[in-house]
């Protein structure tokens, strides 16, 4: 099987999750930088914001770095076109099946990474020619499916001959080490990486995921068939009154309407749309993003007897290295 690090071309195995609205060059530039795999989240982005965090990021790192396309966009051709065209070295794909554009992009040369939360999507997106597979958990911040990390990694590793990354739950070398015993060659983390020295999202963003405890994120919206995870605050109380009152869903998205921008412009903690993995009770300090990388990879080797098996390709690390 192919491994991880020549697929996405990073020192180490890690992807960075594509936080919308949160992940943009600056992030993605030093998540680059630090050995893994950058990524800019075109979610809700226009096709000349993407084009220009492109160029912005390639003015930051020589390293390859990815794109996410969110598929429920509705310009979600528009931002195929601008990865093609600008040639971006790995895209991953969220919250739909990118089965219809993945010969496309790899007609470009670019490397397809899809995120999935089924079976069923990861033997679809194989067969559509993906070139490894992201199993995201229920544990994960923003958007989710419903099978935890523990229960769908090796579910998914058994389904098909790709490399599968594990995400959902994991911000330490803990998690990276189980991820590895569950079959998976890699992992891509979100949580922690919201509190990278280098996120440009507000501090009040960060300080509720510094304060969060394992009890502080919820799932809404699973009533409009798209459950995202965030954290348990006034807007999120919200929103679950209504969906127990069985609201209309246009009266949950009116409520929802600006709460993203609320949580990632101004920080605003208790009327702002904060997503959030269910890890964010481990995350406890703000660092410079090749420091996580580095502390993450080094714990996990310490707990992984055999260094050569958790992350760098190719490149034996002696006792002490
Ligand atoms: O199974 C199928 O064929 C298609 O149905 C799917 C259903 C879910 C998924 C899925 C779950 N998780 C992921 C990857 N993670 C994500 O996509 N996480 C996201 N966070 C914020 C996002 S923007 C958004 C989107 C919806 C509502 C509010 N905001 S996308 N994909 C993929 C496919």
């Amino acid at each position: 099987m192919v491994n991880v690090c020549e697929v996405l071309g990073t020192e180490y195995p890690i992807i960075q999750g594509a936080m919308a609205r949160i992940a943009e060059c600056n992030l993605a530039a030093a998540v680059s930088n630090g050995g893994g795999l950058g990524i800019i989240a075109a979610g809700g982005e226009t096709a000349d914001w993407l084009r220009d965090q492109i160029k912005k990021t390639r003015e930051m790192t020589d390293k390859p770095f990815g794109v996410n396309i969110m598929l429920l966009a509705p310009n979600v051709d528009e931002l195929i076109d601008v990865v093609c065209e600008e040639k971006v070295p790995v895209v991953t794909t969220g919250a739909g099946n990118p089965g219809k554009y993945i010969a496309k992009m790899k007609e470009c040369g670019i490397k397809v990474v899809p995120v999935v939360a089924n079976v069923a999507l990861a033997i679809r997106v194989e067969r559509a020619g993906a070139d490894a597979i992201v199993a995201e958990g229920t544990e994960a911040g923003g958007h989710i499916g419903e099978t935890a990390t523990m229960a769908l990694v090796p579910q998914i590793v058994d389904a098909v001959n790709i490399p599968v990354l594990a995400a959902g739950g994991i911000a330490d070398g803990r998690g990276i080490a189980a991820a590895y015993m569950l079959g998976a060659k890699g992992i891509q983390v979100g949580t922690r990486f919201l509190v990278a020295n280098e996120c440009i999202v507000a501090q009040g963003y960060k300080d509720a995921i510094l304060k969060a405890k394992d009890s502080s994120t919820v799932a809404t919206g699973r009533s409009t068939g798209h459950p995202v995870r965030v954290i348990k605050n006034k807007l999120a109380r919200e929103i679950l009154a209504l969906e127990k009152q069985n609201a209309d869903v246009e009266k949950i998205n009116e409520l929802c309407t600006g709460t993203l921008a609320a949580a990632v412009l101004s920080g605003d903690a208790d009327h702002g749309n904060i997503m959030s993995g269910q890890i964010a009770g481990l995350v406890k300090k703000e660092q410079p993003a090749a420091e996580i990388i580095e502390e993450m990879f080094k714990e996990a080797e310490e707990i992984y007897e055999d260094r050569n098996n958790i992350c760098r390709a190719g490149r034996s690390v002696s006792r002490n290295g």
